[in-house]
């Protein structure tokens, strides 16, 4: 059985939304924490870092090049080098009390991106959806920290999944892609790991990364457990697919609240493995601007 390796020297804080570049055959992600993107050239092995001046809680990749990123305050439209050209909306929580977390496209190029509800009184966060054409809707409420961001390839499903309540959702989607009534896909008891950041393959399986739980998991369109890989680090935060064939799928972990114990325990917390699959995973699409 195929076994995660580490992709580079480099460990970060709390890296997320890997997202594969095939043109450029690059690796980018975001290190929340940091505020920064990342892009590594798998060929020449540079690595490159673009500093923001908020945290990232996710990006995506614009067609016309350049991101567009969810930046603790709002939502922006960036050029190649991180420099703002537009704002497309503000954060529609209180962004002292919420940074956006996960996000990416769907099927037809719309960002998403869904908050993180810091005081964790009750279930504040949301999830926000930029249509094409810039317009923002809140889509979903009653969510403690938004994660697990996957869409199926034909259209009809979200999924997502809330970390801290330990949940995978599904949400229909109408024709327009308008969700329905979302409704739980798995649910985690306590010890098995917490579902984070995910992506979904060619035969409809959903990979998630396990939280506090040393592993990643492949599950069926039905919710069973296909396959599991354990990493020699506690928390795997997100995963995407890449490389020539789709067949790469990158996992990033993350480092944040560990003591220098665990650190010095597990040091590889906060790298980036690849681990090599027998299903081609979906790409992920650019987000699209259509004015
Ligand atoms: O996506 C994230 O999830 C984790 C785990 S938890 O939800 O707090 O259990 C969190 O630490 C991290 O900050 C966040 O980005």
């Amino acid at each position: 059985m195929a076994q995660p390796q580490v992709l580079f020297n480099y460990t970060g804080h709390l890296p997320e939304c890997p997202t594969w570049n095939a043109q450029e055959n690059c690796l980018y992600w975001t290190d929340i924490l940091e505020n920064e993107i990342h892009r590594y050239n798998i060929a020449s092995k540079k690595h490159d870092v673009i500093q923001f001046s908020e945290e990232v809680g996710c990006f995506a990749l614009c067609e016309t090049g350049g991101f567009i990123v969810a930046l603790r305050s709002g939502i922006y439209l960036t050029n190649r080098t991180g420099l703002i050209t537009r704002k497309v909306c503000d954060n529609p929580n209180n962004p002292t009390l919420a940074r956006f977390n996960d996000g990416g496209t769907d099927r037809d190029g719309r960002f998403y991106a869904g908050t993180f509800w810091g005081p964790g009184d009750y279930n504040g966060a949301l999830l926000c959806r930029v249509d094409n054409d810039l317009t923002p809707h809140v889509i979903q409420h009653d969510i403690h920290g938004a994660n697990g961001l996957a869409f199926s390839a034909d259209k009809k499903w979200m999924f997502t999944s809330d970390t801290p309540n330990r949940v995978i959702y599904r949400t229909p989607l109408d024709k327009q892609g308008e969700p329905g009534k979302r409704e739980v896909f798995k649910r985690f008891e306590p010890g098995q790991g917490i579902p984070d950041g995910a992506a979904i393959d060619e035969e409809g399986c959903y990979w998630t990364a396990l939280f506090d739980g040393y592993r990643i998991a492949r599950l069926s369109p039905d919710g069973d457990v296909l396959e599991e890989y354990q990493l020699p680090v506690r928390c795997p935060t997100m995963v995407c697919f890449g490389g020539d064939d789709m067949k790469t799928l990158f996992i990033t972990t993350t480092r944040e609240n560990m003591d220098n114990g665990e650190v010095a325990e597990r040091p590889l917390s906060g790298a980036i493995f690849t681990l090599k699959v027998a299903v081609a995973g979906m790409p992920k699409l650019k987000f699209k601007v259509n004015e």
